[in-house]
């Protein structure tokens, strides 16, 4: 197979930043897809309607001319959250509220304590239609990193569904067997993204020959075990699993740094790379639902119409791209890619 034409994909999980960091990725986000589920962990974070809607404005404001892109805004999930900002959330087109464990990743610190303290707002989301997306690991010190999702299935999402059981729920970036076993095995209110690093890489990827930043990302990546786990869900034909990037674009001097930020940026590759993925696993036919179909599907959103060609040739990823007055590094960045999208 030489060409692949899908319906145009979204994505649903992708970190646009602010500023001139933003006006650097929103084009190539713009590019590759017709809608996105914006991350609201802005410093400070997104937590109103009116906040939403302002970033939603600079958002569309930093697509090229003659681009159709569609941004799908978020809140910022606190202890503090309050149930009737879900009224106002709904009525500015916000669609969802991200679930972020208190220092669990970037941009976290006024992340959620305690569940417990946002049920009331959950019952409101719950009753109104808005998603909740969980960046699912637990922040306790004492949870080995590499544990942190699987725990977190047991002390957070098994009570969280049990007490809303109607709450339409992404577990987000999912990065191990327990959690796509999870996903799998639940009811028809709890779906999960897959980012294209879990999907390519294990663990070993970000100690390859020396330390290698621009690999780390959270949940951090895992053993071979889970990344076929992780495949396996992406090409099953299961409805739950769909295309999430997690793209979170950090300057190349805080990758490259004593203490490195967490995310790895693949806006200008995405597709490429899914379809790297899929191809190897033999199931390039499940691509088209994996990145066109289940997200909006689950979402209750309408499909896209217009169609997208990705062809097979070898091309080379920048190995890095303006971003504000700093510099950016694609994942992969200097390789040769075996797909383009045209
Ligand atoms: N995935 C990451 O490693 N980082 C994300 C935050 C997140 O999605 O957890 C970021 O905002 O940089
Ligand atoms: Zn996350
Ligand atoms: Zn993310």
């Amino acid at each position: 197979m030489n060409e692949i034409r899908l319906t145009q994909p979204d994505d649903w999980h992708v970190h646009l930043r602010d500023g001139a960091a933003m006006q650097a990725v929103v084009p190539y986000t713009a590019r590759q897809f017709a809608r996105a589920i914006v991350m609201p962990n802005l410093r400070p974070p997104i937590t109103t309607a009116a906040q939403a809607q302002a970033y939603r404005e600079r958002i569309v404001a930093a697509v090229p001319e003659g681009v159709a892109f569609t941004p799908l805004m978020t809140l910022y999930l606190t202890d503090n959250t309050p149930p009737d900002e879900i009224k106002r959330a709904r009525d500015a087109g916000v669609v969802a509220l991200k679930l972020y464990p208190a220092g669990a990743t970037t941009n976290s610190d006024a992340g959620v304590t305690d569940v417990r303290k946002t049920y009331k707002t959950l019952e409101a989301m719950q009753r109104e239609g808005l998603l909740l997306l969980v960046h699912g690991e637990v922040t306790d010190g004492e949870i080995d990193i590499f544990d942190r999702e699987a725990v977190f299935i047991d002390r957070v999402m098994q009570p969280l569904r049990r007490d809303f059981p109607e709450l339409k729920v992404v577990f987000e970036h999912i990065t191990t067997q327990e959690a796509a076993q999870y996903v799998a095995a639940a009811d028809r209110f709890t779906a999960a993204t897959l980012t294209p690093q879990h999907l390519l890489y294990n663990r070993n990827a970000i100690f390859t020959g020396g330390l290698r930043p621009h690999y780390y990302c959270l949940p951090v990546l895992k053993r071979e075990v889970h990344r076929q786990a992780l495949l396996q869900a992406a090409t099953s034909g299961s409805h739950k699993f769909f295309l999430g990037t997690d793209s979170a674009p950090h300057a190349s001097v805080m990758k490259e740094n004593s203490v490195c930020g967490a995310g790895c940026f693949t806006a200008l590759s995405a597709l490429e790379l899914y379809a790297e993925a899929f191809e190897a696993a033999g199931a390039l036919d499940k691509l088209e639902a994996f990145a066109s179909f289940n997200g909006p599907d689950f979402y209750g959103l309408p499909r896209n119409t217009a169609q997208v060609v990705l062809r097979r040739t070898e091309w080379t990823l920048p190995e890095a791209v303006p971003f504000g007055d700093a510099s950016l590094k694609p994942l992969r960045g200097g390789d040769s890619l075996a797909w383009k999208l045209v």
